[in-house]
């Protein structure tokens, strides 16, 4: 069977390196922003459904499409917090206050500030308060969903997109590379920040797609849960059943050199590529 994050057909038992029969996991990266309309593989899946989180941290690219192409896409939108600031701020700014109202601010709302959370919840934003100072607010968000799920108002294998998380704080940067490794069997978790699309690749097979306009060249593979036995190709230095750990061999600063990459690995390893989105 394929892994849960598959968003493709399942193959049989081929290579995991030949594009026949690929069996393992189909990411599709930053195709979920701007699929092909050429390739029948990379448009939107039917029924997948896509959940947005905005961290308190500047928006990334909030100077392109993004954030828009995002926002007409997902089915929930949330705010961890004090991130309802920083889309306040950029609603002035821009003149979107009116149009990107969050169905949820989710935390402990001790950075929410005011005006922001006059704002949303008089046009009906769900302000919820989770008080425990043993979870973060990206955690927070991610529980928040977990009863949008159960309540039947979003699909079980949503995709997560979650805007900032990897720049800033060195520990809410781990933390967010943490929760990410923790959730991947329940859902894929896609970070986009200011340089980078991450996500995690689980145990097997994965196959990348790479969009050239927007991804790429430079990509690494962190073997943050110990050592991945690791097995490449569609990279400039591939590895060949070779194992990779945070303290010895990690493929950092690696270059992408072709339209899709597999990758198998004998654990959960994150694949974080650059990512410059389309004006
Ligand atoms: N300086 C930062 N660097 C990186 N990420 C951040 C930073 N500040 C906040 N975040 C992210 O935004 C989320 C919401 O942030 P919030 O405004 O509540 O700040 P916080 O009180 O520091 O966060 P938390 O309460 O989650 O520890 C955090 O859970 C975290 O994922
Ligand atoms: C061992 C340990 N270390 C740190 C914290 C602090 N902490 C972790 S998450 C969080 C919430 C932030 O809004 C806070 C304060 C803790 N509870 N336990």
């Amino acid at each position: 069977m394929p892994e849960i994050a598959d968003l493709s057909s399942e193959g049989n038992n081929e290579s995991c390196h030949s594009e026949r029969g690929f069996d393992g996991a189909v990411h599709l990266g930053s195709y979920l922003l701007y699929p092909s309309e050429q390739q029948a593989v990379t448009s939107w899946p039917a029924g997948k459904e896509l959940a947005l989180i905005i961290l308190n941290q500047p928006i990334p690219h909030a100077e392109t499409s993004l954030l828009s192409l995002l926002w007409a896409r997902a089915d929930h939108r949330i705010c961890a917090d004090g991130g309802a600031n920083r889309l306040y701020n950029l609603g002035k700014k821009v003149g979107t206050l009116g149009s990107y109202i969050p169905d949820a601010i989710v935390g402990d709302l001790d950075s929410l500030q005011e005006a922001p959370r006059a704002h949303y919840s008089q046009l009906g934003t769900d302000v919820h308060r989770m008080s425990d100072q043993d979870s973060t607010d990206f955690m927070k968000s991610l529980w928040y969903l977990d009863n949008v799920r159960r309540a039947g108002k979003l699909s079980e294998d949503c995709i997560v997109v979650v805007l900032g998380g990897l720049g800033g704080r060195l520990d809410h940067i781990l933390h967010t590379l943490k929760v990410m490794f923790n959730n991947h069997l329940k859902r894929q978790v896609v970070t986009i920040s200011d340089e980078n699309l991450t996500l995690v690749l689980p145990q097997g097979k994965s196959k990348i797609l790479v969009n050239k306009q927007v991804d790429g060249p430079t990509c690494g593979i962190l073997p943050l849960m110990g050592e991945s036995v690791l097995t490449t190709s569609g990279l400039r230095w591939n590895l060949d059943r070779y194992p990779s750990t945070f303290e010895g061999l990690m493929s950092t600063s690696n270059v992408i050199d072709a339209p899709e990459v597999f990758i198998e690995s004998s654990i959960p390893v994150a694949w974080t590529s650059e990512f410059k989105p389309m004006p």
